[in-house]
This record gives structure tokens, C-alpha cells and sequence, in this order.
């Protein structure tokens, strides 16, 4: 069975030359004397010459105060699977992201509230001046952590660019993590300060944060904390006063007014600590270094095609690498959108609009979004013209083939969709999108420049040419590559975390195949939920993709494997939550598995097919599959902070005894 059935593409390119792909692409000819082609060409050459990254900086125009050495690009480090790259350079990520110094606007903050507020780069470097001369001189230095409980506003940006001037290390959790989450986290990496909001309001409520915080500062001054502030309401714009902490204001008054400077430090210094979301134990945390977090995602946003007169809008929490990635925008001087609420609230309607009337020309959003806006029977340009509109970029689950055809069709043919994905641990892409390539529905259009990405089986044999599935592996290193995990000195964490399955690889737990004909990918789901019957290997993302026929009666879907101790093969369930109205009647149950069968295979048709109240997400609104399949199969589970709606875990456990547990009426449908 092919999981390829589009041989024309769904989008193409109306002038790739002037994209900056092209642009690179010449650049890179001249500089050497080569004649690369094409994308392909180029990205043979990008993963071949480790020379790639130098020609990226001189091409994005980093700025550093010591440029890198040209004969110093890659040297193995103290862990061989982590090397120190341009060991010369000195640089500093804010300063890169606050090089603009006029008043053109860097960013514009809103959200669910409606009310707007416009920054200009002028301002905002002083309000990152104003808080990096009172983190100093209340003792913040260079590697010391800097926590954030914070919505996205302007404040978390201006609080992420002090710290990042002084050489400290930024983390930042939504307001939405639990008080254990936060702690899970925060007690690993011991900040010697944390800034968290009093007050916020989500979909429409208002919620005091003050309990959490409060119990959060308690915690963490066991752990080394030394200043806890607390940021004005996000509701009332009032400080509100939490014990044992300052007030922003407070905090803010000893600034002496002298500049702001910028540490010059290694390519390799520590930037950022990203958290895995492990569904079950303590989250793992993940250092990013400055220059690889910097070099990578400019180059990522500049080749999908952000250019500095673009208006970027990702729509993300501070909890999720997306809101690291986005940032780089300022490096270049683009405007960027931060929206702090829920796109839900007061209706998606507003939203929409919101992007239109911002002229939003680069839009980053993900498959359940989109799946919303169907499943509300809203038709995007019936509510406006999106012309600015040029970029759409869809991450953080598979976008599946029907999906992407709605979306082209509801945004418009002009407008570039492609999906990308790559994930907390390089803080960047794996596979992407190309303004200069075609684009298959279902497919991801290309591997991202620098990125050696390939398809392995188990036994380590790359199998991409032949069509089939396999794991996602990353045979060469790259600079954003975490530098370690915080607290785990050895490395043993980190090596079982990438390059336990294949020694020396990194394998990145995304189950994927190659279309050899286009070149294009497509990622069936992780690996570690690969669905395993009979020896068919598969993908959830695949039934997934077949449901989404269904989506005017099945709200959402959950697919796993379960193998209990006691069975001698895995069996696939397929958990429905319904659309309140609709239910799982035998003739929907029929319709489905006839539809797998001839979309997938019959041995794609699960076992059982079960109505369930709701289906369990991280906080960063991926589905969580491989809890639900430890629970079904036997495991007892303890949800760690990751979990948005853990309650839902719990619904699952009684379809560990599917035969006595589902009465026989059920039974009897499948
Ligand atoms: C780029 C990404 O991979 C984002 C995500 O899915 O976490």
C-alpha cells in the first residue's frame, strides 16, 4: 500500500527565485564556485560540508563582536555527540534580536480581550534596557536561571531579552501548568529569580493566580530562589501584592538608567532550558544554546519565507518551543504578534478577524485549530480577504492530506501552506516547508537545510528509497542540538534520551516515510505509538487521517495499540469522542471500518472501535497517545504536569479488560 496518492501538486511556486532559498542557493554557488541546482542540490551540500553554517551566518548576517574562525566550524566536544561549533565566536542572542533601534514596530501584543497595543523596536529595547539594569543590580550574572510563569505579553519577551543580555539562562511555563508541573520543572534548574503574573483571564474567566504562585515561591526558595516578582494583572493592569515577592514596579525602580549591554559569549553559551513533555516522570530539561537556538531558527523562518517587512503571527504559549522559535522574527526586524488568551474566546470569528485586520502575512497554527474551524462550518474567507496573508505554517501534529486540502481551499490558492516538524528537543525543524518547491497535499515538502534527516528500520538500514516507514533519524550533528539536560552531569540521561536505539544517532521517535518521487514526507506518528498487529506496522496519523471523513459527527479520536501481558498479539483500539448529538451506532461503526479498509488495508481496521467522553492532551496540545496505550495494556500511570486534562487518563483504564468491562452490545457492533 502506497501512503502516497497525489501525483499533482496542491500548491506551486509563482516565483521561486526571488525566494531566500534561491537567494542562499546563489550565494552559496558564488562563495564556492558551485553549481548546486536546486533545493536538493542545496541540501546534499548543506548536510555534506559542515561549511554550510558558516556560509548561513555570513548569509543571515549574524551579528557577533568575534566572527567565527573559518577553519574553526565543528570540533568534537567533551560528549562526542554534542560538538562545540564555532569555538572562536563571541555573540549575543538579544543583541541580534534588538539590532533594529527605530520605531517601526516590533511587536504587537493582543488578544482575547481585544484590545491591541503596538511596541516600535525603540521602546522595546528600553523596556529590555530598564529590566536587565534591575536584574543586574538586584545580582543577576552570567548562567544563573531566570523562571518565567508567564502569559505571552510583552513583559515575557522583555524579561526573556534581559536575561539573555546578561548570559543567563531563560525557562518559561504557561500560567496553565499546574503548581507540580511547575515545580516538576522549576525545582530541577533552581531559578534565582522568577517572574510570574497575579492575574490573568483565559476564554473568558478570570483566574487568580495568586495560591499557585504563592505555593511556587514557598517551593523554590528551598531551591536557591533569591527574587520572586510578580507582574501587574493582566485583567485590572493593577499590581497586586503576594507575599514574600516584589512588585514588578518595585523591582523595576532600581534601574540607574546606564545602557544596555550585551554579553559576549560563546556560540555554545546556554540560552534556553525547554522541557520535554514526558507524559509520566519528572520532565527532562533541555539546554539550547544561544548560538544554535539563534542560527537555526533564523535560518528556518527566513527559508519558509519571512522577510523583514512580514507580520508573524505564531500562535503558541510560553510553554511551547514555538514561543523560543517565533522570537527570532526581531532578529531580523519583522513584526511579530503576541496574543495572550484563547483563540476560542469570544468566538473564532473574532479571531479570524483579528489575523485579517493585523494583516497577518505569516500565520503559524497546527491541525486541531484548523480541524475547529471546519468542524464550525466557518468559511475563512467568507469573514475577510486575508490579503495579507502568504504563509501558513501548520505544526505540532500530522497535517493530514484531506486537512491540508481544506485549508488551501479555505485560505486560498495564493496562500503557501505546508507543515513542519521538529520538536522541543533541536528547538527547530526537522522536515519543512519551501516557498520554492511544490506542494502535496498530506506531504511535508522538503528536510529542513542542515538537517541530515533520514528513514531507518530497526536493524539501522536507511530505507527511504523504498517507500516505507521508519523511524526519523538524524545522522549528523547540527547546532541546535541540546547542548545537555540540567542536572544530569554524565550525559546518560541525554544518550538514552536520542542514541540508545541506533549508537551514535540521533533518532528522534517520529515514525516517517519518504515519497521517493517528490521527496516529500510524511509523518505517520510517534513511534513509540506505532501500531504493531499481526506484524503490520502503521501509524495512528494514518486512521487519523481517514476520520477526518467523519468530522461532522466524530469530534476527536484516539488511536492505540494494546498488548496486555497476558496476549500474544497487539490489538489496535480506536477510542470516538463524539459531537455532542452524535453517537457511535452500529451503522457509523461499519461506515468507518469499511472506509479503513479501502482507504488503509483490512488490516488497518481496528478491533474495537469505543465511544469515550474525552481524549487526553499535553499542555502543548498534542494528543497523548503512548499514556493511554501503557494504561490500556496493564501500566499504571501517574500524570505528570504535561497533562492539560489529566482527569481524562482515567477513563481509560477500565479498557484494560475490554472483554468484561464493554457490555456486549458494544461487542456485538464490532
Ligand atoms: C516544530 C515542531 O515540531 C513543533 C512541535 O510539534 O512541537
Amino acid at each position: 500500500m502506497s501512503h502516497f496518492e497525489n501525483s499533482e501538486p496542491l500548491w506551486r511556486p509563482a516565483n521561486p527565485s526571488w525566494t531566500a532559498v534561491e537567494r542562499l542557493r546563489r550565494f552559496i554557488n558564488n562563495k564556492h564556485g558551485l553549481h548546486l541546482e536546486d533545493y536538493h542540490d542545496l541540501h546534499k551540500y548543506s548536510v555534506e560540508s559542515y561549511a554550510f553554517w558558516l556560509d548561513l551566518w555570513e548569509f543571515l548576517g549574524i551579528i557577533s563582536s568575534v566572527p567565527p574562525s573559518k577553519t574553526r566550524i565543528f570540533e568534537q566536544g567533551a560528549m562526542p555527540e554534542v560538538p562545540v561549533w564555532f569555538p572562536d565566536a563571541r555573540l549575543n542572542y538579544a543583541e541580534n534580536l534588538l539590532f533594529r533601534k527605530d520605531d517601526a514596530i516590533a511587536c504587537t501584543a493582543g488578544g482575547e480581550s481585544g484590545v491591541v497595543h503596538h511596541y516600535s523596536y525603540r521602546q522595546l529595547r528600553e523596556l529590555v534596557r530598564q529590566m536587565a539594569r534591575a536584574m543586574r543590580r538586584h545580582g543577576l550574572k552570567k548562567g544563573d536561571r531566570v523562571a518565567g510563569i508567564v502569559n505571552n505579553t510583552i513583559t515575557a519577551v522583555v524579561i526573556c531579552l534581559a536575561t539573555a543580555s546578561i548570559g543567563a539562562i531563560f525557562s518559561s511555563t504557561a500560567t496553565d501548568m499546574g503548581t507540580q508541573g511547575i515545580l516538576d520543572r522549576y525545582r530541577q534548574i533552581q531559578p534565582k529569580f522568577v517572574f510570574a503574573e497575579t492575574e490573568v483571564a483565559y476564554a473568558g474567566k478570570v483566574v487568580n493566580l495568586v495560591p499557585k504562585i504563592s505555593e511556587v515561591f514557598r517551593d523554590l526558595r528551598k531551591y536557591g530562589l533569591k527574587h520572586a516578582v510578580t507582574l501587574p494583572s493582566l485583567v485590572s493592569r493593577k499590581e497586586i501584592t503576594v507575599p514574600d515577592s516584589s512588585l514588578l514596579s518595585k523591582f523595576l525602580a532600581v534601574d540607574d538608567g546606564r545602557e544596555l549591554t550585551f554579553e559576549q559569549l560563546s556560540f555554545s553559551h546556554p540560552l534556553f532550558i525547554l522541557y520535554s513533555s514526558g507524559t509520566s516522570g519528572p520532565p527532562k530539561c533541555i539546554v539550547h544554546s544561544a548560538g544554535g537556538v539563534l542560527l537555526q531558527t533564523k535560518k528556518e523562518q527566513r527559508m519558509i519565507g519571512i522577510e523583514p517587512d512580514d507580520t508573524y503571527f505564531q500562535y503558541t504559549t510560553t510553554g511551547w518551543m514555538m514561543w523560543t522559535f517565533m522570537l527570532t522574527a526581531l532578529s531580523y526586524g519583522a513584526r511579530l504578534i503576541l496574543y495572550d488568551g484563547s483563540p476560542f474566546h469570544p468566538d473564532l470569528r473574532t479571531y479570524l478577524k483579528f489575523i485579517h485586520d493585523q494583516g497577518v502575512s505569516v500565520l503559524g497554527t497546527s491541525p486541531r485549530f484548523l480541524a475547529e474551524i471546519q468542524g464550525q462550518g466557518i468559511v475563512p474567507r467568507q469573514l475577510a480577504s486575508f490579503e495579507a496573508l502568504k504563509t501558513m505554517s501548520v505544526t505540532g501534529a500530522v497535517l493530514t492530506s484531506p486537512m491540508f486540502v481544506w485549508t488551501q481551499q479555505a485560505f486560498g490558492e495564493k496562500v503557501h501552506v505546508f507543515s513542519t516538524s521538529g520538536g522541543t528537543d533541536v528547538c527547530t525543524s526537522f522536515v519543512t516547508g519551501c516557498p520554492g518547491l511544490p506542494g502535496y497535499a498530506g506531504e511535508i515538502q522538503c528536510k529542513s537545510l542542515g538537517m541530515k534527516v533520514e528513514v531507518f528500520d530497526p536493524y539501522g538500514n536507511n530505507i527511504e528509497s523504498t517507500g516505507t516507514a521508519g523511524e526519523l533519524v538524524c545522522t549528523r550533528p547540527h547546532p541546535s542540538l541540546p547542548v545537555r539536560f540540567w542536572g544530569d552531569e554524565s550525559g546518560a540521561k541525554f544518550r538514552d534520551a536520542y542514541y540508545s536505539t541506533y549508537p551514535g544517532i540521533w533518532r528522534q521517535g517520529d515514525f516517517i516515510v519518504l515519497n521517493p518521487k517528490t521527496k516529500g514526507l510524511m509523518i505517520l506518528g510517534r513511534s513509540d505509538g506505532v501500531l504493531n498487529p499481526s506484524g503490520v506496522r502503521f501509524g495512528s496519523g494514518e486512521i487519523y487521517t481517514v476520520l477526518e471523513r467523519f468530522s461532522a459527527v466524530i469530534n476527536d479520536s484516539l488511536c492505540v495499540g494494546q498488548r496486555r501481558p497476558q496476549d500474544k498479539d497487539e490489538r489496535v483500539l480506536l477510542f470516538l469522542k463524539m459531537r455532542a448529538g452524535c453517537t457511535l451506532d452500529t451503522r457509523l461503526i461499519t461506515d468507518i471500518k469499511s472506509t479503513i479498509r479501502s482507504a488503509l488495508s483490512a488490516r488497518h481496521v481496528p478491533a474495537y472501535m469505543l465511544e469515550i467522553e474525552d481524549i487526553p492532551y499535553t499542555v502543548n496540545g498534542k494528543k497523548i497517545e503512548i499514556a493511554v496505550k501503557q494504561i490500556v495494556s496493564g501500566s499504571d500511570l501517574k500524570p505528570s504536569g504535561t497533562v492539560a486534562n489529566p482527569e481524562s487518563l482515567q477513563l481509560y483504564y477500565k479498557y484494560r479488560d475490554l472483554e468484561s468491562a464493554v457490555p456486549s452490545a458494544v461487542k456485538a457492533k464490532m
